[in-house]
């Protein structure tokens, strides 16, 4: 400010005035000795336009022979715009390297006197334009605080102190914060002993806190001109409420404002949170309702039961109270004891049917019944588990009937069980950071969960087709004898019962279960090899599998397969077929999509949390196409992961 106000007068700055001395500049010899003589706002040594003057001297040789390209060099050197800038630039650099001081302390009397002068000076248009300018409100404005600056004027003028204050007497600080359609964002509270009303918190990025004026242990006095003492907080918050405008708060401060040194967290929610539901919050309104796998930025833990924190998709809004870790567990496991205890019978289910029912069941004539034999030797053709893709022959391992039927049988009891009641509580929140792949980690592990018939098999299998040199199933284990048209390795890796049950027992195994007397899984090692060779593992899973699969070394994505509404899910799977135990090709009913949609409502309720995209699988090309697009940007962009699976290194 100080290097244009004192520089104007020596640089010439007069925004039309300037523009006629360039005028007359252009016509002059540029050989002028007068117009050679340096600015004196310049450095005659460094300055641009002096540096400008000389190549124009020089131009003007060729100019004069009239050489090619030279009238247009000459023409923009000596353009009155590209002049004026360097000038400018001169004027800025030369105050760059000045200690600025200001000229005077009375720049605003100054410009008073010169206005008065000027009206008794003969008009001519520069007058009336420097007039102008004097006059210009935004002007005054601009003089008015460089004489404040200049005059080191910068505290409040207060009122001297009366003379007889008592020793005891309490500092006091008046606060004025002008109320618009937010709130004020600070909640009060009564001291125990005193009997004092406090403030309780200042929340981050509210109205107060922003003010700057107002601290967590602040006692208030007054608000707007009425004591607080003897008030209940209630009634201090109806005072507030009622106020309209600007609020003046008579406060004590707290001697040492607190001071929040901690280091910002984020935090997946694993369970929802509902500030109207929940009797205990200091102040329903300045609640921030969650819901699971939310994403959370803990703004201020300095409460050990209320702490403040953001979503991150609204981080400009201001804070919220959530309850703190160790406050929500509390509420968790008193709301987990207050259940009911529920003999879990699980859900009558059409797709699958438990063992007890397959002998009452009726085969239902459009159907094919099959026998065991018959479904080993269909599960190749119907599974389409060879594939032609570029050329090559390619074999999509992990789609064989009796280790899907296998996954659901063993694990759908209790998977189930699970579903119809409340699980037993959890951390409440997952510390999480932003994890980049870089090109030399391995691929994150691709993991479909839905419930059964949505369609998970269907989009992994036209997955791996689409690329399945890029993209493939992790091969299983068995316990079964390899048929005679299999290959160890290819459908699956046949192994003891023994063998099976060590990998079990040192917990090697991401799920397993028992088929018809055999024992079928996938093994963390069996993913790990898809990975090691730089492919994208995508696997099908359990939704209660998925704990055990979030690991640091796999890293997994979890993608949910959602069913769409009833009445699409009629439509769209008219010609699809069921995989049963008993049946080859069974279409959809009514029952079968209801339970589909129950069970996926029952899924997103206890799992959610753990999903890292949810796709919705009505028509399919699409959501094979959104598919494809989750599993790109899970490899790729930057995504909330648990922080242990991250060292700070690679974090972004
Ligand atoms: N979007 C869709 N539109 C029409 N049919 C679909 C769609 N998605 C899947 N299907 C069909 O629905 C049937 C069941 O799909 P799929 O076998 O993939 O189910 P699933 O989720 O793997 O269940 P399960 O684990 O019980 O086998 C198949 O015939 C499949 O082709």
């Amino acid at each position: 400010m100080f290097a244009v106000l004192q520089s104007a007068p020596r640089a010439e700055f007069r925004p039309k005035a300037w523009a006629g001395r360039i005028q007359s500049d252009k016509g002059a010899d540029p050989l002028d000795k007068e117009n050679m003589k340096p600015s004196t706002a310049t450095n005659p040594e460094n300055g641009l336009s002096q540096i400008l003057r000389l190549v124009l001297r020089e131009l003007n040789l060729f100019y004069s022979r009239d050489v090619n390209g030279v009238c247009l060099l000459y023409d923009l050197l000596h353009s009155p715009w590209l002049q004026a800038l360097l000038k400018i630039y001169d004027c800025l650099q030369e105050f760059k390297e000045k200690k600025l001081v200001p000229a005077t302390t009375h720049a605003q009397t100054l410009s008073c006197e010169v206005v008065g002068i000027l009206r008794e000076t003969p008009k001519s248009p520069e007058i009336q334009e420097l007039k102008q300018i004097l006059q210009d409100p935004h002007f005054k404005a601009l003089l008015s605080a460089h004489d404040t600056v200049a005059r080191k004027d910068f505290e409040p003028l207060l009122p001297p102190l009366p003379d007889n204050i008592p020793e005891s007497e309490e500092a006091m600080r008046i606060v004025c914060l002008v109320k618009n359609q937010q709130p004020l964002g600070a909640t009060i509270k009564r001291h125990e002993m005193t009997g004092d009303i406090l403030v309780a918190r200042v929340i981050h990025g509210g109205l107060a806190e922003r003010s700057g004026l107002l601290y967590a242990g602040d006692k208030l006095v007054e608000v707007n001109g009425v004591s607080v003492e003897g008030l209940d907080p209630e009634q201090v918050i109806h005072i507030l409420a009622m106020s309209r405008g600007t609020i003046m708060f008579k406060v004590v401060p707290v001697s040492a404002p607190p001071v929040n040194s901690q280091t910002m967290v984020y935090v997946r929610a694993m369970t929802e949170y509902w500030p109207q539901e929940d009797p205990t919050i200091p102040c329903m309104d300045a609640g921030l309702p969650f819901q699971k796998g939310d994403i959370l930025q803990i703004v201020d833990q300095n409460d050990a039961l209320w702490w403040q924190a953001r979503k991150i998709s609204d981080l400009g809004t201001c804070a919220g109270l959530i309850p703190s870790n160790h406050l929500l567990k509390r509420k968790q496991r008193e709301f987990w004891w207050s259940q009911p205890y529920q003999p879990h019978t699980g859900l009558k289910s059409t797709i699958s049917i438990s063992m007890e029912e397959e002998d009452d069941m009726k085969i239902d004539e459009k159907c094919v019944e099959a026998d065991e034999e018959t479904f080993e030797s269909e599960e190749l053709s119907e599974d389409k588990e060879e594939f032609v893709g570029s050329g090559q022959k390619f074999f999509i391992a992990g789609f064989r009937r009796s280790m899907r039927l296998c996954r659901r049988k063993s694990h759908l009891g209790p998977l189930r069980a699970r579903l119809c009641g409340p699980s037993a509580p959890g951390a409440p929140y997952e510390e999480v950071v932003r994890y980049q792949r870089r090109a030399s980690d391995r691929h994150r592990l691709i993991v479909l969960v839905g419930p059964s018939g949505v369609g998970v098999n269907e989009l992994r299998r036209q997955l791996i087709e689409l690329n399945p040199k890029h993209f493939q199933s992790a091969v299983p284990h068995t316990t079964r004898s390899k048929k005679s048209y299999e290959m160890d390795g290819r459908e699956y890796h046949y192994v003891s019962k023994e063998a099976f049950e060590s990998l079990v027992y040192s917990h090697r195994m991401l799920e397993y279960g028992e088929y018809k007397g055999h024992l079928y899984g996938t093994s963390v090692d069996a993913v790990q090899t898809v990975l090691d060779e730089g492919k994208i593992c995508v696997m099908d899973l359990e939704p209660q599998g998925i704990q055990v699969a979030r690991t640091q070394e796999l890293k997994p994505y979890v993608i949910f397969i959602k069913p769409s509404n009833m009445s699409c899910m009629k439509e769209s799977r008219k010609n699809a077929k069921i995989i049963t135990d008993y049946f080859v090709d069974m279409k959809f009913k009514d029952e079968d999509l209801q339970e589909m949609e129950d069970l996926a409502q029952k899924m997103e309720a206890q799992f959610g949390q753990f999903f890292d995209h949810v796709i919705v699988n009505d028509n399919l090309q699409d959501a094979c196409a959104q598919l494809l697009s989750a599993v790109q940007k899970a490899q790729e962009e930057p995504q909330w992961v648990p922080a242990p699976w991250v060292s700070s290194d690679t974090e972004c």
